[in-house]
């Protein structure tokens, strides 16, 4: 349904009805104020805990009208003045999650403001019938969640680790197999489980276990042929077991796969994909880590855009993890900008855009300092300055890093990308110098012309200069002294840089040093590291800044969504979809090959909306949302999936029943590639059979059948872009 909301003054619970709505994707709002509004954490809020999640907060508002935490406060004050349009200011603004109380205390609650004469009559229907969606979605969610569990309750009960019948899919079909050969043969189900694999041809089976892997004596055809005649059918799961060489080939029932895909995708929703495998350990994420001051040059965006996938790839697979952004804030070259800005500083425009402005008081003073070389003295002597703490020298830094940070995290937002923490060079405190206590100690430390340094000859990596003669440190310093305080204060159990290729010599210096220092946790360090953009540059050449590249990308799609200019007035906030598509296709370039590879900056390709590309797939997912809407049904759990016969159909679902593969494989290589390459596979899938697999106008029992597969197999691209960091567009 459609809820428009024309009245600027709308309460606030009729906001928050409305977000809730949205949230489920049951709400499309159309004009307003609200039309913005956006819940900041709805892709980590799934099922029921997202259904409960809601029910507390909306008490805390509606019964106690205190808010959880200092940040909602103003915007309870707002509520509780009745101010609409503030309280909307506020949630556009902060992107609050928002609060939301059961139906019947919601639908009290608007009578009650009918009455109290702060909510329109109009409104309050508008209100009533959001609650209704609302109590659907919830209803249909809970259902959901109890097919999902009635169905794994019948599957095999042993454990293996790894494998999860409740969110997996194969999983169902995989313990079947491993639970079968194992009683025939006595090999641990584990390791059988393990060597399942899904053959790339379909006429190999749709599981084939490749006999070798078991590590078991005798003729691998041999005994695939004496295991393939002791394969008994227990139940409708395994159809049957075919010996192929030294190989066993399954072949299963599609109609319970399809089932039961459907099933837990429905159930699952957003959490499709996801599993609990890294519960209770946690990562640090350092990512992006631009220099204040400096470019944020393609290296950075890739390492955001990396970073970021690597973020979510540790979350969809349980595990805790910390976002880390650790800016390039400290140095000579800081400095060097603090003389800089004396001479050339202007306070009005370090307000108005100060990492612009930063910038280019760095490259003037680097411009005097050619012909003044003693600039250069000034500088090193300023940042002594601060490295011993005088709070003069600190306080315009200060200022910079903080108006810096200010900066990047609205470039950050429309990136979609969020840092749990804003260390940085300039943070790392004393364990520095305990770190230098402890080379001195282990005798790692050699002094070298008034230096001091590591000497790592012997494991080919040189020699790294640890203090400078005149006492200050260096970015190494800096980063030995910060990887200590991180595992003091985290103690992770992963912590990955995500720093380009460029570092590979600096970061395995800083891994080798960690291990000779003995540091019983320098395993858990890695370096994901990634090759280069070439030809990076804004039409008009020189130095590209982020955020010029993003407003060019938003422009070209906006001027291509206006060619069609019908479909261009449906959509609401046109820049915003714009902005989004062009982020994809941004992002997507750079996650379309493997890591390591250089790639060209190629403006073209990126911004086409065929062949490879992100508004390719964000098309995909807007085309899905379409038949959605189109169809003027709902979505209906109780549909007779037997009735999704064709071959498309087939490809559809068993696309999507390997997305829970796909994600946990992902902690393996960190290849944001794999995850392009599948969202654009199941998109093929998809748009192979739009133009066969009506929904409208076809027979209701095959139209609801159909309906919940495409349902489903939008919200699994969702997730799949969602991974990738990419917001998938409803409409475009
Ligand atoms: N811990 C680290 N060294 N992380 C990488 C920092 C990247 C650095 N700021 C640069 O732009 O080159």
């Amino acid at each position: 349904m459609e809820l428009t909301l024309s009245n600027p003054s709308i309460p606030l619970n009729v906001l928050t009805t409305v977000v809730l709505g949205q949230l489920q994707s049951k709400v499309q709002l159309v004009n307003g104020p609200t039309t913005s509004l956006k819940v900041d954490d709805s892709t980590k809020l799934t099922g029921d805990v997202n259904v409960t999640r809601y029910l507390i907060r909306s008490n805390n508002l509606l019964n106690e009208q205190q808010s959880v935490n200092q940040r909602e406060a103003s915007l309870v004050d707002a509520l509780l003045l009745k101010d609409a349009s503030i309280a909307a200011d506020l949630v556009k603004q902060r992107q609050h999650s928002f609060l939301v109380s059961d139906n019947a205390s919601l639908v009290d609650y608007l009578a009650w403001s009918v009455l109290s004469g702060t909510l329109q009559e109009q409104e309050y229907v508008a209100a009533v019938q959001a609650t209704q969606v609302i109590q659907d979605t919830i209803a249909l969610q809970q259902k959901a969640i109890s097919d999902a569990a009635n169905a794994a309750n019948a599957t095999p009960a042993v454990s293996i680790p790894g494998c999860d019948p409740t969110t997996n899919p194969l999983d169902i079909f995989r313990i079947r197999i491993a639970t079968q050969l194992s009683s025939v043969t006595n090999i641990d189900p584990a390791t059988i489980y393990r060597a399942i694999d899904i053959p790339r041809q379909l006429d190999h089976g749709d599981f084939a276990l490749a006999l070798p892997r078991l590590r078991v004596k005798g003729n691998p055809a041999q005994l695939a042929k004496e295991w393939a005649a002791a394969f008994v059918p227990v139940d409708d799961y395994i159809l049957e077991a075919t010996p192929i060489g030294p190989f066993l080939n399954y072949r299963i029932n599609t109609r319970l796969l399809i089932k039961h895909t459907l099933e837990l995708a429905s159930a699952r929703v957003e959490a499709f994909g996801a599993n609990a495998s890294g519960a209770g350990k946690k990562a640090i994420v350092e990512f992006s880590s631009p220099n204040i001051a400096k470019p944020f040059h393609a290296g950075h965006l890739r390492s955001t855009i990396i970073g970021s996938f690597i973020r979510n790839v540790y979350a969809a697979n349980g595990w805790d993890v910390i976002a880390m952004n650790y800016l390039g804030d400290w140095g000579k070259q800081y400095g060097l900008l603090a003389i800089g800005y004396s001479r050339h500083g202007c306070e009005q425009k370090l307000l108005e855009d100060p990492i612009k402005h930063l910038y280019d008081v760095y490259v003037q003073i680097n411009r005097d300092a050619e012909d003044e070389p003693t600039i250069h003295d000034e500088a090193r002597a300023y940042f002594k300055k601060m490295e011993d703490g005088d709070e003069s020298a600190l306080a315009l830094w200060r200022r910079f890093r903080d108006l810096s940070i200010v900066k990047y995290q609205e470039v950050y937002g429309r990136l979609n990308i969020e840092f749990d923490v804003y260390s940085g060079e300039s943070q790392v405190g004393k364990g520095m110098e305990e770190a230098m206590a402890m080379l001195e100690s282990t005798g790692l430390l050699q002094e070298s012309q008034g230096a001091k340094v590591i000497d790592l000859e012997k494991y080919k990596l040189g020699v790294s200069v640890v203090q400078k003669s005149d006492g200050t440190t260096l970015y190494i310093t800096r980063d030995i002294g910060a990887a200590k305080e991180r595992y003091e204060r985290y103690k992770f159990d992963k912590m990955i840089y995500v720093v380009a290729a460029q570092q590979d010599l600096h970061l395995k210096q800083l891994f080798k040093t960690l291990e000779l220092m003995g540091f019983d946790w320098a395993d858990r360090v890695e370096h994901v590291n990634f090759g280069m953009v070439q030809g990076m540059s804004t039409r008009k050449g020189t130095v590209v800044f982020l955020e010029d590249i993003l407003d060019e990308a938003q422009e070209v799609m906006h001027d291509q969504m206006r060619k069609n200019e019908a479909k261009y007035a449906e959509i609401p906030e046109p820049l915003r979809v714009a902005d989004e598509i062009g982020i994809s296709g941004v992002k997507i370039q750079d996650n379309a090959a493997r890591r390591v590879k250089n790639y060209a900056f190629d403006r073209n390709r990126m911004f086409s909306f065929e062949g490879d590309t992100g508004p390719y797939i964000q098309y995909a997912h807007a085309r899905l949302c379409s038949i959605e809407r189109k169809s003027g049904l709902k979505v209906n759990l109780d549909a007779d999936t037997n009735l999704l016969t064709e071959e498309g159909a087939l490809n559809i679902m068993r696309t999507v029943a390997q997305y829970p593969d796909l994600v946990k494989s992902l902690m393996n290589a960190y290849e944001p590639c794999n995850v392009v390459t599948y969202a654009l596979n199941l998109s093929h899938d998809i748009s192979a059979v739009f133009d066969t697999l009506w929904v409208r106008g076809t027979e209701p029992a095959v139209a609801d059948a159909r309906l919940l597969m495409y349902w489903c197999a939008r919200v699994t691209l969702g997730n799949a872009m969602r991974l990738l960091g990419l917001r998938p567009l409803e409409r475009m």
